[in-house]
């Protein structure tokens, strides 16, 4: 068991605004293990970001506590700033910067000496492709270099916790296996990672844990694999169709599982396992000979897994009126 690195403490945070308040948290309990990389996924305005300032100090609960290394994080700021770097989404005051100029000051603040600084820096704009770039201004390079440059200034001098707010936004698909490859590397270093992102598919490959936050409630929180175990185990077929052919087929498979969708040139049906193979000889031989295109069988992911959650407190909220 790893130890436990922040604990969430029953967090509620409500924002008031003149005769209008938000409630962005509500009772939020669970803690972050040491070494972990954590996704935590929600919709936009799920109440995520607002977690991750308070964890961060930036802004305070409106009831509870949050503890870091076993401190509340209010009385902490200076282990806090010392040990985490936050990757944010919010344009950076840096950007009147050259890039190399903003990674080396921002490793130079975080304790490094000069000669460090300078390798590091350059180790870093080497490992994220930014070398035609290092002595342009941050406010002069594209959204993606700009991204880029804001993970250099987020890695330097070895921070013990990287809290990432959908690090691959804006990145082109090598550049994103780029940046998830250098998050695995970090996190084998033994640095902790909390990941917020929409990007389910993406955060599959790397995360160990997953907190679904929705409506500013944690609605769960485990392993994929565990998360998986707990909702719907059926696999999901999906078959392509020729155009309009969609109904026939649709009937077809009807008695084969439950079909979850059916449009124009796709049927998705989910089946139970034990279907799965002859299933596939069904479709493969196409006796009937069925205008179908291709076919696959999988299991669910963790954007079904997702998406299962979402719907099953959906209809909590609907039942408890
Ligand atoms: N400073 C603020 N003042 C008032 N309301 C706020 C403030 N910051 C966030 N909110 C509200 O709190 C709720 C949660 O916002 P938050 O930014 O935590 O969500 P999020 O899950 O990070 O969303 P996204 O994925 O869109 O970034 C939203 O309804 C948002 O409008």
């Amino acid at each position: 068991m790893q130890d436990s690195l922040f604990e969430i403490d029953n967090v509620t945070k409500i924002y008031k605004k003149k005769d209008k308040q938000v409630t962005a948290n509500l009772d939020i309990n669970c803690s972050i293990r040491s070494g972990e990389i954590i996704g935590l996924l929600g919709p936009n305005g799920a109440g995520k970001s607002t977690l991750v300032k308070q964890m961060l100090a930036h802004i305070q609960p409106t009831k509870g506590e949050i503890r870091y290394r076993g401190q509340n994080v209010l009385k902490n700021s200076h282990k806090l700033a010392q040990e985490i770097s936050y990757y944010s989404q919010e344009p950076s005051c840096l950007t009147p910067l050259q890039v190399r100029e903003a990674i080396y000051f921002t490793g130079r603040l975080r304790g490094l000496k000069h000669e460090p600084a300078n390798k590091k820096t350059e180790e870093l704009i080497s490992e994220l492709e930014l070398t035609d770039v290092k002595d342009n201004k941050i406010k002069e390079i594209s959204g993606g270099q700009r991204r880029l440059t804001g993970m250099g200034i987020t890695l330097i001098g070895r921070p013990s916790v990287l809290i990432l707010d959908e690090p691959t936004n804006e990145l082109d698909p090598e550049k994103r296996k780029l940046v998830w490859k250098i998050i695995r590397e970090k996190n084998k270093q033994d640095t902790t990672v909390i990941l917020v992102t929409h990007n389910i598919l993406e955060a599959e490959q790397v995360v160990d844990r997953v907190a679904v936050i929705n409506n500013g409630k944690l609605q769960d929180i485990d392993t994929v694999d565990k998360l998986k175990q707990r909702v719907d185990q059926r696999l999901k077929c999906q078959v392509s169709t020729e155009s309009g052919a969609n109904d026939s087929i649709g009937e077809l498979l009807d008695s084969w599982g439950t079909i979850i969708s059916n449009t124009e040139t796709k049927v998705d049906l989910l089946i139970d396992k034990e279907k799965a193979s002859s299933l596939v000889k069904f479709l493969t031989n196409n006796e009937q000979d069925l205008p179908i295109e291709n076919f696959s069988i999988i299991p669910p992911s963790l954007e079904d897994v997702y998406f299962q959650i979402h719907d099953r407190y959906k209809r909590e909220e609907l039942q408890d009126g």
